[in-house]
């Protein structure tokens, strides 16, 4: 007989469910353990098989760690019927516990169920409206890696309506610090559809500040990794972002998940082919970063061909071939109308020749083979023919001549850049070298066109690309040529756009990456901004992006906002005195300020005894104030964020327009609080 105490405890759902968690957390150690245990002496005798085979069983540990503060499983599912049994009376219902990653006990029955596996799905999607054959969906609440709390949602029960969940409001108002968390406890329904969607198509999300573009973007990559693990394991998947204070900030979502091998680079990393040490005037940026320089290249790139002169004579022991001119020329020609890489031609090309060659030996009666082709095209005079008429091109040198030579890029230009245009981008001073020149970023981006054009740029399974909104088209080519035979999924928001270029329509931007077909969503719930703060923001919309919808806010806590005037020569002592106050509250706390107030504003923080972070640095219990330049805030987010002097930021972008974004951008970070302060008038599109 058991002891009363423990019949209770056995009757005490909550006691059950943690009964459940410790067996789930032993069979995970067990699981870690047999990992640990393998013996892979016996297995390979390879050193370079051994050396994988390590480091893949060194991941498969990490991904077995048993995380104190994230809980194994946060939902329980209890099917009406057992999954995939016939509908029919009798069918078993079953029961399952949706968490991070698989746990299985010692006969290999399932404990946990990854939360990407199909059974776990009605987790995220099921409604009363369309219960996919769940009768109860249970929520599991967490104290600090402790299981204290369970909701249940009868699905069956179709005379209520579908009710908000407080354990999931409690978490999506949960205090922010350190870096970017994962959401797999709380993706929404439409969230769900972007994070499961296949992976042969691509997909575009237009979404306002906040409703989780980029959560859903990592959350899609774990996803898919899950879903198609050995071909992606093969072809990769990369996570391209702004910059790295943002790379920084989401890093650690894909780890959390078990995802360990997954690259991120900006779109600087990906064209790094120079080093960038010089900038472009906004006008120059924009047309080199415009799709017409593509055509510009394509020109350049094969400028050099030239048709031969003179017949090809290859002697060979005591003989000579001749293959004229005007044959030879046949073949350039058709590898010219040919869409293939100038690079692939022009390796081509002396096996063609040495074809003709071979066609007149076996005319003169010899039987050559294959190696005496190859040797025909190593043919000192095939080599000096190629030479002249298909020469090598060396994509750095050719962007750094177009730039610095009017007349070659004239002569390319000609009827796609005009002459005040060409102008504009050509180089004041001519660089003397590859070296010495002062490349620009849109540069480097020319430069990889270029390459591509040479030689076939290799392409991965899948991309992401958050604050796609930014790119130019030269860089929606750059990246849409890493994902040719892969999908991509782009994230971004029109009314963030605040580069020059930024593009005004997805259709456009779809269309210079090559994925003309994808589907655009659009995500309106806002999880990050306060009400009050994001209708304020959206005071915005109309001058920067007419014809978007304002964001909805989730968020139930109305939030603090408070926008204060101070005297001109009080703002300093007012900025300090809001970190301060905005310091007594729990969570992270961001000073956004326009870029020339950086230094300033890092002074008087530091005179005041207040230490800061720059973007990016984790924020700790210690540290948790960031000073934020408004140039990096994109992407980010504060518990409570204290905006300095709004009219600087605007007047800190070229145009107003592009101001007016960089406001919202900022306007748009804070996910408990927002004061605003200023000494200037604030712009009149937000009175
Ligand atoms: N389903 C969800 N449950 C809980 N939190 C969520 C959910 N979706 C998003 N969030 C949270 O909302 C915040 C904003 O998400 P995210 O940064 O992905 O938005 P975004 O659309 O990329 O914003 P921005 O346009 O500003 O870059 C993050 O803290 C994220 O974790």
């Amino acid at each position: 007989m058991p002891a009363p105490q423990v019949t209770t405890h056995a009757n005490d759902p909550l006691e059950r469910e943690r009964t459940h968690l410790s067996s789930s957390r032993a069979a995970l150690r067990a699981m870690r353990e047999d990992v640990e245990a393998l013996d892979i002496k016996d297995v390979t005798a390879n050193w370079v098989n051994a050396a994988v085979l390590e480091r893949q069983i060194e991941d498969r540990i990490t991904a077995l760690a048993d995380l104190a503060h994230t809980p194994l499983f946060f939902g329980r599912l209890d099917y009406t019927h057992a999954p995939g049994a016939e509908q029919a009376e009798g069918a078993e219902g079953e029961q399952f516990y949706i968490g991070r990653r698989h746990v299985h006990d010692a006969d290999g029955d399932p404990m946990v169920i990854d939360w990407r596996a199909p059974v776990s799905q009605p987790f995220y999607r099921a409604s009363k409206k369309e219960p996919m054959d769940v009768r109860m969906r249970r929520r599991f609440g967490y104290t600090g890696g402790e299981l204290t709390a369970y909701e249940d949602e009868d699905l069956t029960d179709t005379s209520a309506a579908d009710q908000a969940s407080k354990l999931l409001q409690a978490e999506i108002e949960r205090p922010r610090v350190g870096p970017m968390r994962d959401i797999v406890a709380t993706i929404q329904p439409e969230q769900d559809e972007i994070v499961r969607a296949g992976i042969g198509g691509t997909v575009c999300v237009q979404g306002a500040p906040g409703t989780g573009k980029t959560a859903v973007g990592l959350h899609r990559v774990a996803y898919l990794l899950y879903a198609h693990r050995e071909r992606l394991a093969r072809t990769g998947t990369l996570v391209i972002g702004p910059n790295r204070s943002f790379l920084h900030y989401i890093e650690q979502v894909l780890p959390a998940l078990g995802e360990l091998n997954v690259a991120q680079a900006t779109v600087d990393d990906l064209v790094a082919h120079v080093e960038v040490r010089g900038a472009d005037r906004a006008e120059a940026a924009r047309i080199k970063g415009d799709a017409r320089m593509a055509e510009v290249l394509r020109r350049a790139v094969r400028s050099g061909v030239r048709m031969p002169e003179e017949s090809v004579v290859v002697v060979r022991g005591s003989r000579r071939w001749r293959v004229p001119a005007y044959e030879i020329e046949e073949i350039v020609r058709e590898l010219l109308g040919r869409d293939i890489r100038y690079g692939a031609a022009r390796e081509a090309l002396p096996q063609r020749i040495a074809h003709a060659v071979l066609v007149r030996m076996e005319q003169a009666g010899e039987a050559p083979d294959d190696r005496v082709q190859d040797a025909v095209a190593r043919n000192a005079a095939v080599k000096a023919a190629v030479k002249a008429v298909w020469p090598a091109v060396d994509p750095v040198k050719l962007v750094l001549r177009l730039l610095s030579d009017a007349e070659f890029l004239a002569e390319h230009a000609d009827g796609v850049l005009s002459a005040e245009e060409q102008a504009e981008i050509l180089w004041a001073k001519p660089a003397r070298g590859v070296k010495s020149a002062k490349w620009s970023a849109a540069d480097a981006v020319l430069i990889d066109e270029a390459a591509d054009l040479v030689a076939r740029t290799p392409s991965l399974g899948h991309v992401v690309l958050d604050e796609a909104q930014d790119l130019s088209p030269m860089q929606y080519r750059a990246v849409g040529r890493r994902c040719t035979t892969g999908s991509a999924t782009i994230l971004g928001d029109i009314a963030q756009g605040t580069t020059p270029w930024a593009t005004a329509s997805w259709q456009e931007a779809l269309t210079h990456l090559g994925k003309p077909e994808a589907a655009v969503e659009e995500l309106t719930q806002g999880f990050r901004v306060p009400r009050e703060v994001i209708a304020y923001a959206s005071r915005l919309l109309p001058a920067i992006a007419p014809g978007l919808a304002e964001a909805t806010s989730v968020r139930e806590a109305a939030g603090d906002f408070a926008v204060r005037a101070v005297p001109g020569g009080e703002l300093d002592a007012a900025v300090v005195a809001a970190c301060r106050e905005s310091l007594e509250r729990e969570g992270s706390i961001g000073l956004i300020a326009a870029d020339a107030r950086i230094g300033v504003l890092g002074a008087l923080l530091a005179e005041a005894g207040l230490p800061y972070l720059a973007p990016g640095e984790e924020t700790t219990a210690e540290a948790r104030l960031t000073l934020v330049p408004a140039s990096l805030a994109k992407g980010l987010e504060y518990d409570y964020v204290v905006l300095d002097e709004p009219a600087a930021v605007v007047a800190g972008e070229p145009d107003e327009r592009t101001g007016l974004r960089r406001l919202y951008v900022a306007l748009t970070r804070a996910v408990s609080g927002l004061t605003v302060l200023h000494a200037e008038p604030l712009p009149g599109q937000l009175g």
